[in-house]
């Protein structure tokens, strides 16, 4: 199993209840699992947990076998340049660099650079115009999909994705799940992906749903 999540148990500082209450599930290679629930439930705080950016009260989140849960904030990092990629609603894009240095950044980063499945993304997700423009010279919609082209550019093992089609319109945001599903089929990925959209949702080939600080399978 790629990932196996158990006891996710959670609560923030000055409050009175558990965000998270044991939750757990499991990911497997090739597998892309959506994650719905209202505002406020806590997606962000698993996707957070899953990205080793911050630590749960209790519980376990093994990524091919090793729990990163204790990790440390330099070994979290680089497993976050290497095998674990995250496309947020923040696109974090780096303004002295280019488009191009951007999307590279990453994988050169994690030396898993690969020129070809780079252009290839580049190409995909419209971005051949723009390659030598700073992020503050494109719009909105085009750093989301800069920002998406550099997580897919490192050829993850898990991607994260927190809405990731939130600024796109219909085409840009069908082509982004394209790629997605396809770097899950070709590489062997697990996609998961935080979306408030049913229509992604029904997208994946899972749904969990979070609600009550739990889990629950959606469907079948
Ligand atoms: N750093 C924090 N300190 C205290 N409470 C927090 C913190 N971060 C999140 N929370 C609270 O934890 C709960 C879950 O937040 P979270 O951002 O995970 O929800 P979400 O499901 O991602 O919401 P949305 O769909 O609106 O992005 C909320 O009630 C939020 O106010």
């Amino acid at each position: 199993m790629l990932l196996s999540v158990s006891g996710l148990t959670h609560r923030y500082p000055g409050q009175s209840r558990n965000v998270l209450t044991g939750v757990g599930f499991d990911l497997a290679r090739g597998d892309s699992v959506a994650l719905t629930g209202e505002s406020g439930s806590g997606k962000s705080t698993v996707l957070h947990f899953l990205a080793a950016l911050d630590r749960p009260d209790q519980g376990r989140i093994l990524f091919d076998g090793h729990d990163i849960v204790p990790l440390a904030d330099k070994p979290a990092a680089a497993l976050r340049r290497s095998r674990i990629a995250l496309v947020f609603q923040q696109f974090n894009l780096v303004p002295a660099l280019t488009v191009a240095d951007n999307i590279a950044l990453h994988a050169h980063l994690g030396q898993r650079f690969d020129p070809e499945w780079t252009q290839t993304l580049i190409r995909q997700l419209g971005l051949a115009e723009l390659v030598t423009r700073y992020p503050e010279q494109i719009s909105g919609g085009q750093q989301q999909r800069v920002a998406i082209a550099r997580a897919l550019a490192l050829r993850p093992d898990l991607l994260l994705a927190d809405e990731p089609t939130g600024n796109l319109d219909e085409t840009a945001s069908a082509e982004v799940l394209r790629l997605m599903f396809r770097l899950v089929a070709e590489a062997g990925s697990a996609l998961f992906l935080v979306t408030h959209s049913q229509n992604i949702a029904r997208q994946c080939a899972r749904r969990l749903h979070l609600s009550g600080g739990t889990i629950r399978p959606v469907g079948s």
